[in-house]
């Protein structure tokens, strides 16, 4: 009789001093201590224990605290299980990597009797952020570790530091990160001050990435801000990929924690094929163990896409619908409204297909796709996800549109084609612009195709799903809509960015004494229905990596067969030279990938008119 198993992010890291633990009434753990900012926690924990979708008769019914904590003075870490029979006999044990053990006995009658937490108050993070002066350190992750400081999610003690090779002193590393921080959660705080605390704790140093005695020295240098506690360590490498396997080697080197865990968070581009993907892979685990890699794949923290489980897998309605019995088509759809500027040296080398759709949509796909999990832990969900993908075709050159945008005068202004960009060579073939069709050969999925389209300097910038459904058989309402049954069919609509929504097109009738049929939208319009600000996905990311939660990181053989799906195609297109079809900057893409749309019997559907209340 397991009864209920609940997984407890143990609450230990904001604790001032010791924690005490106690049985509520409930059979559960009534952990109580004193955060950061002062407020006693222990209620709070108790409140989220009794969370009212927690039942004890279901056995799988699973809660993380940290996404139901009302207050921002939280900060959790180290995952464990814990066990609560119904004769309230209740076990955790803290299954973390950083030394720090806890285990609990409840019992109803006798409370605890046996405890062991730590507290963990001697023990730190340190941050180091690899490729500090760059664009996505400036853009993004010194931005999103300034906003877990800012809600309290940070460990109470930390340390960041920017490392790369130019010179910089910690002052000026200072000055341009400031730059970068806004106050965007609550203006009515004393912002300036959270973020003078918040750089005080941002250091920089200079050194090679291949050099064993700098990150010897950066060693040095995180010590004396470790100051002796147990230290963990998280390096972030924000740089060019030929410069991974130095960086990882001269950390696991010279700049390893001795006592605490040590976790490397890789930024994308993993490999350009499915060989060097997994050259990469080896180089990398020369170094480190496959737990301590966190691959990124930032669209996996966007708010949307993590909500892919929770709309399918908590409301009834949709899973009976999730198959090739219901969905005609899916549609995987990312724009953005502007080219490569700036970044069109790393492009060149990889193009749409590798820089959007084998990674941000594929991992889409995948969630949409997979089957429903064991529980939402890291493995069972990333088991189903390779599960997927290896159930997906390669992709075959007749199922692919390539294009690249070129320049275009508009309104007086005249916008640059790719190969303007000086960093670009005037006769690149890359592509800017892709559509594929690609499928999924298993049993719930057989025959639907799974469209993905995905390009830059378009008409606007957008990343949504489109699920098509089929038509109503023997649609009673059938002459109502006349010739045109795809433009009254349902389409559930999932869009990631911007103007966060859900939508559902449904019929209706029209008002009124006549029966006319209506195409509208059922709405779900984030900033209308949630006040609260929707965090940027690498705050998520850096959270879940300082708290080693996997869910949201790629692991290596999904990789694997993310790549087994693209190379073929990608060899193909470079073998052939496959010219792209030229589009204007500004446009909504190549007219190819219309035919190839029509070649499944599918039309795009974020052409052409939508709905009024679908727009933000
Ligand atoms: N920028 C973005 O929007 C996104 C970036 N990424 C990925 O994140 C990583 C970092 O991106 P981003 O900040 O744009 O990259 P940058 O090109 O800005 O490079 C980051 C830093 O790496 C160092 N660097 C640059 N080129 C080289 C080189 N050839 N050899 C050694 N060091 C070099 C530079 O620091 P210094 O000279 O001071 O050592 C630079 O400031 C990349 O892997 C990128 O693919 C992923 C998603 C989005
Ligand atoms: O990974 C990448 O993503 C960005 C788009 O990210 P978004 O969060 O702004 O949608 C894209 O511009 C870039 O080319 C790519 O490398």
């Amino acid at each position: 009789r397991s009864g209920l198993r609940l997984r407890l992010r143990a609450m230990a890291l904001p604790c001032s001093n010791a924690a005490t633990a106690t049985a509520t009434s409930d059979p559960f753990l009534y952990a109580k201590g004193i955060t950061r900012k002062g407020a006693e926690f222990g209620s709070l924990a108790a409140a989220a224990v009794r969370f009212p979708s927690v039942r004890f008769s279901n056995p799988s019914c699973r809660v993380s605290f940290r996404r139901r904590m009302p207050e921002r003075t939280f900060a959790l870490f180290a995952p464990s299980d814990m066990v609560v029979s119904e004769d309230g006999l209740a076990t955790t044990v803290a299954k973390d990597s950083s030394n720090i053990l806890k285990f609990y006995k409840i019992t109803q009658n006798e409370g605890i009797n046996e405890m062991a937490i730590d507290v963990s108050r001697e023990s730190t993070v340190s941050i180091t952020v690899v490729g500090a002066s760059g664009d996505l350190a400036k853009k993004k992750i010194f931005p999103a570790l300034f906003a877990l400081y800012y809600e309290g999610c940070l460990p109470k003690h930390f340390t960041i530091y920017g490392y790369a090779r130019s010179k910089m002193t910690t002052e000026q590393l200072r000055t341009t990160v400031c730059q970068t921080l806004t106050c965007r959660i609550d203006q009515s705080e004393s912002c300036g001050e959270i973020i003078e605390e918040f750089l005080d704790r941002c250091f920089y140093h200079s050194g090679h990435y291949n050099v064993e005695e700098d990150f010897a020295e950066l060693d040095k240098a995180l010590q004396q801000q470790e100051g002796g506690r147990v230290a963990n360590r998280l390096f972030y490498l924000s740089i060019p990929p030929d410069v991974f396997v130095d960086v990882v080697r001269c950390a696991s080197k010279c700049a390893s924690s001795l006592k605490g865990w040590m976790r490397m968070i890789v930024e994308k581009p993993f490999g350009r094929d499915l060989e060097s993907s997994a050259e990469l892979t080896r180089d990398l685990k020369q170094y480190l163990s496959e737990e301590q890699i966190f691959r990124i794949d930032h669209y996996l923290g966007k708010e949307l896409v993590e909500d892919l489980s929770v709309l399918r897998f908590s409301n009834l309605i949709f899973e009976p619908l999730w198959s090739r019995q219901y969905i005609r088509n899916v549609q995987i759809l990312f724009s953005e409204d502007f080219g490569t500027e700036g970044r069109g040296g790393y492009f060149d080398n990889y193009g749409i297909i590798r820089d959007i759709m084998q990674n941000h949509l594929l991992q889409i796909l995948a969630l949409f796709a997979m089957e429903p999990p064991v529980s939402m832990n890291a493995e069972d969900i990333r088991n189903e996800k390779v599960k997927v993908l290896r159930s997906m075709r390669p992709l075959q050159l007749e199922d692919v549109v390539v294009g690249q945008y070129k320049s275009h005068v508009k309104g007086g202004i005249k916008y640059p084609g790719y190969t303007d960009d000086k960093t670009v060579p005037s006769n690149s073939i890359t592509p800017t612009f892709a559509a594929a069709a690609l499928f999924i050969d298993n049993a719930r999925w057989d025959g639907v195709p799974f469209l993905m389209k995905a390009g830059k300097a378009l008409h606007n910038r957008r990343a949504e799903v489109r699920v098509q459904f089929r038509h109503v058989p023997g649609n009673l309402f059938k002459r109502s809509f006349g010739m045109d049954l795809d433009q009254a069919t349902n389409e559930l609509v999932i869009r990631v960015q911007p103007d966060e929504a859900i939508y559902l097109k449904i019929n209706n009738k029209v008002p009124g004494l006549g029966m006319r049929l209506d195409h509208i939208n059922l709405n779900l319009l984030y900033a209308d229905r949630y006040s609260r600000e929707i965090p940027d996905a690498y705050e998520r990311l850096l959270l879940d990596a300082i708290e080693g939660e996997r869910r949201l990181f790629i692991r290596s053989d999904e990789l694997d067969a993310a790549w087994s799906i693209f190379t073929p195609l990608l060899k193909a297109l470079e073998v052939r030279r496959v010219a792209p079809e030229l589009y204007p900057y500004g446009s909504r893409g190549p007219t190819g990938a219309h035919y190839l749309a029509a070649k499944y019997h599918v039309r795009w559907g974020d052409v052409g008119s939508e709905p009024q209340n679908a727009q933000a």
